[in-house]
C-alpha cells in the first residue's frame, strides 16, 4: 500500500511516523522545498520525498493533504488533476472543514473520492522537528464523509487510522467548524489577546513578564502556536469566530458589570458554572502522553538535581514516561511533575523519593 503525504509537517509527520514500518506500507513525503524533504527523510519519517507532485501521487492508496489549511484547496485541486489510482482516497488533516467540503464536492472524483480529515490532537509546535507517533493517541479524530460518500471508502480510511489509535467519529463539515471555532479556535485567539495584553504592560515594566507564573502560562501555551498555521485558520473560519468573538465579549461585559456593582454572589456564581462544566470534560491525556499518573515535587534549585532524580529511579527500576520543570526560579525551590504510566511505578516512586526526603504530591 503506498501512503503519500503532502506537507510533512507536525500533522503529516506525526501521521507518517503512525504509519511508518508496518508491513506493505510504502510512504512518500511531498515537499515544496528540498531541504525539507531531505529533512524528513533524515529523520526516518518517510521512506521516501520528493518535489513532485505527480511522483507522490502515482500509484497511491492514500493522499494525506497536511499543508496549512490556505493552501489545502490549491493543492486538492493539483492532486484531483492527476492520474489517481482507482479506489485512492485523497483526505486533509485542515483544522476546518465547510470549505474544503464544499470545494471537493464540485469536482468529480471518478473512482477515487475525497473524504475530509482533522486529528483533534497537535500541538503548539510545528514542522517535522515535532512531529511523534504517539500524538493522535486517544484523541478524536473527525472524518467528514458526504452522504453520498462510498461507505466501504470511510471504512478503509477508518482502519488506516486505527494506527494512529485516534478515535474516529463521523460529523457535517458545517457543524464541525461551528463547534472547532469555539473548543479551539476561540481559544487560540483569547491566548493571544491576553499574551499581547500583558505583553504591553510588560514594555513598560519587567516585572509582568518576571511574575508571569502557573495561571498565566497554562491558559496561554497555545499562544506559541504557528503563525501561519493559526492565520489560515482564523481566516478560513471567519464567519463562525466573528460570532463567537460578539458571544465572548459579553462574557466581558457580564465581569465588567459585576466588578463595578461589586457584585460577589454573580462572580462566585461564575466560577461554580465553569468549574461544574470543566470538571465534566473527558478525561483527555496532555500533549503527546497517554493517560499519565502525574507526581510533583518540589526540587531546589541547583546544579544535577534533574540527574539525581532520574538516576534514583532508574537504580530501582521505575520506569518514568515524562518530566517537565513547571516552574523555576532562583533561591525558591521549583516545581517538577514526574509522570508515570501506571500507578504501581507512581507508588514506587513516590516512596523512594520521601526516603530521599523530598517533598512529593499526588
Ligand atoms: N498544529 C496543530 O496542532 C494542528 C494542525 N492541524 C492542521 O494540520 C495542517 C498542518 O499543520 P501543522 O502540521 O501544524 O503545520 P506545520 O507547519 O508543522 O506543517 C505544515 C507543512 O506544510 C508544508 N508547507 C508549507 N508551505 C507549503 C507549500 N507551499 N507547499 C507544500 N508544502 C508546504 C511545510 O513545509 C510543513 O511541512 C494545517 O492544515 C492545520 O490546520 C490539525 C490538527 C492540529
Ligand atoms: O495544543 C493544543 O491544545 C491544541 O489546541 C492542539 C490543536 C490545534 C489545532 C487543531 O486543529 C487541533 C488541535
Amino acid at each position: 500500500m503506498k501512503i503519500a503525504v503532502i506537507g510533512v509537517g507536525l500533522i503529516g509527520g506525526s501521521l507518517a511516523l503512525c504509519f511508518r514500518g508496518k508491513p506493505d506500507i510504502e510512504l512518500v513525503g511531498f515537499s515544496h522545498r528540498q531541504d525539507l524533504a531531505d529533512l524528513c527523510v533524515e529523520r526516518g519519517v518517510v521512506d521516501s520525498a520528493t518535489l513532485s507532485l505527480e511522483e507522490a501521487a502515482q500509484d497511491a492508496d492514500f493522499i494525506f493533504l497536511s499543508t496549512p489549511v490556505g493552501l489545502l484547496e490549491t493543492y486538492l485541486e493539483q492532486v484531483h488533476a492527476l492520474p489517481l489510482k482507482k479506489g485512492c482516497i485523497v483526505t486533509d488533516v485542515g483544522s476546518t472543514k465547510a470549505s474544503i467540503a464544499a470545494r471537493a464536492r464540485e469536482l468529480d472524483w471518478g473512482e477515487a473520492c475525497f473524504i475530509g480529515g482533522h486529528p483533534m490532537a497537535g500541538s503548539e509546535r510545528s514542522g517535522v522537528q515535532a512531529a511523534t507517533s504517539l500524538l493522535f493517541e486517544n484523541a478524536y479524530y473527525v472524518l467528514t464523509p458526504e452522504p453520498d460518500t462510498d461507505p466501504e471508502a470511510t471504512e478503509a480510511l477508518t482502519r488506516l487510522l486505527a494506527l494512529t489509535r485516534a478515535k474516529v467519529i463521523c460529523m457535517e463539515p458545517g457543524q464541525h467548524d461551528e463547534i472547532v471555532g469555539a473548543i479551539s479556535h476561540l481559544p487560540h485567539i483569547i491566548a493571544v489577546a491576553l499574551v499581547n495584553q500583558i505583553s504591553g504592560y510588560h514594555e513598560s515594566n519587567p516585572l509582568y513578564r518576571t511574575l508571569a507564573a502557573g495561571g498565566f502560562r497554562d491558559i496561554t501555551r497555545i499562544a506559541s502556536s504557528d503563525p501561519v498555521v493559526w492565520r489560515d485558520i482564523l481566516l478560513n473560519n471567519r464567519f463562525n469566530l466573528l460570532q463567537l468573538l460578539r458571544d465572548w465579549n459579553q462574557q466581558v461585559e457580564g465581569f465588567i458589570e459585576q466588578l463595578e456593582q461589586e457584585d460577589g454572589e454573580g462572580i462566585s456564581a461564575r466560577f461554580r458554572n465553569a468549574g461544574d462544566f470543566r470538571n465534566e470534560l473527558p478525561e483527555r491525556r496532555k500533549g503527546a502522553i497517554a493517560k499519565t499518573y502525574d507526581l510533583y515535587l518540589d526540587v531546589p534549585d541547583h546544579p544535577g538535581i534533574i540527574g539525581r532524580i532520574t538516576t534514583e529511579l532508574g537504580s530501582r527500576g521505575i520506569n518514568l514516561s515524562n518530566l517537565q520543570i513547571i516552574e523555576s526560579r532562583e533561591d525558591v525551590p521549583g516545581l517538577m511533575r514526574l509522570s508515570f504510566r501506571d500507578e504501581i511505578h507512581m507508588g514506587r516512586a513516590r516512596e523512594a523519593l520521601e526516603s530521599l526526603e523530598f517533598d512529593v504530591y499526588a
